[in-house]
């Protein structure tokens, strides 16, 4: 079977949509709009309490089938992949980790690594490698053998992001990252996708030592990912974002790049509140009045 980094385009987009609207129940989430997202980029999903953030989301990932129009990834539909193909292509950090039983973190993280298991599920010293790897990158390094229910909430969140980590996919769909984060570990979270999305970093499949069985895809160093965040914050999203999709709760969408969507006329809409634009030393900020 061919892998999907093998088929795919480099350079191609790593997620489409073409014409996308949501509905839930009677309900229109969002009205039809299209994106594309290319390799080295960010795009964050802004948008109040019940807006569709996370249904968006789940339908770019591919778990939900779009009420109209059509997602890509990597230049074809989610009906053209296996699951497993998928699975190693884009990744998604989900809003809650419902820990149902005791599991050291390193089993945990370790978890990522299915997509890339031989046919018998073994895992080999160099999954286990990537997976250390993963913890050390969120700042988790000594945690590996504490049980996750013994972890506070922004320990657990950072397991689960090494965990997508260890999963090393193409495309990062992420659901409120931040949860649980205190101030520095929002900033070194955002940081590090940032990095690992421009290449500007491996990731921890690429940098642990290749024993050839089990490489993700033959991947190189340097390789540009993509990422979708969900996020509430407006200024992180203002720093970190290259694109923006604004939902307004009301089934209005606004789908641009950072600066188009990212007006305070537009935000105060959205958001029901009132908001001002600054700029200070080439960084924009938004103040809620
Ligand atoms: N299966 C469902 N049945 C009915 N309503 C649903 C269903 N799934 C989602 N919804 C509704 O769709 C809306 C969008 O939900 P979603 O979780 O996508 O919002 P969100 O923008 O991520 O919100 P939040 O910022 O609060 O996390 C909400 O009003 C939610 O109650």
């Amino acid at each position: 079977m061919s892998t999907a980094g093998s088929v795919m385009n480099e350079t191609g987009p790593l997620l489409e949509a073409d014409g996308l609207a949501l509905q839930v129940g009677e309900r229109w989430l969002c009205c039809a709009f299209s994106m594309s997202l290319k390799p080295g980029e960010c795009l964050v999903l802004l948008g109040p309490n019940g807006a569709g953030k996370t249904t968006l989301l789940h339908t770019l990932a591919g778990l939900r089938v779009p009420s109209v129009g059509e997602v890509r990834i990597g230049g074809r539909p989610y009906a053209g992949w296996s699951a497993t193909e998928a699975a190693r292509f884009r990744g998604l950090l989900t809003q809650q980790q419902p820990d149902l039983f005791a599991a050291s973190v390193l089993e945990t993280v370790l978890i990522g690594r299915h997509p890339h298991l031989g046919r018998w599920g073994w895992e080999t010293e160099r999954d286990e490698a990537i997976a250390r790897r993963a913890l050390a990158d969120v700042g988790l390094q000594g945690f590996e053998n504490r049980d996750v229910l013994t972890l506070s909430g922004g320990e657990r969140q950072r397991v689960a992001i090494a965990a997508l980590l260890a999963q090393a996919p193409r495309l990062f769909l992420l659901d409120e990252p931040l949860n649980h984060l205190d101030l520095h570990h929002q900033i070194a979270t955002l940081e590090l996708f940032r990095r690992l999305v421009r290449g500007e970093r491996g990731s921890p499949a690429l940098e642990a030592p290749l024993s050839g069985a089990g490489a993700p895809g033959g991947r190189g160093g340097g390789r540009k990912s993509g990422a979708v965040l969900v996020l509430h914050d407006v200024n992180l999203a203002a720093r970190y974002a290259d694109h923006v999709i604004l939902l307004d709760g009301r089934g209005g969408v606004i789908a641009g790049d950072r600066d188009s969507v990212m007006r305070a006329e537009l935000l105060s809409q959205a958001f029901g509140h009132p908001l001002r634009r600054f700029e200070s030393e080439g960084r924009i900020v938004f103040v809620p009045d």
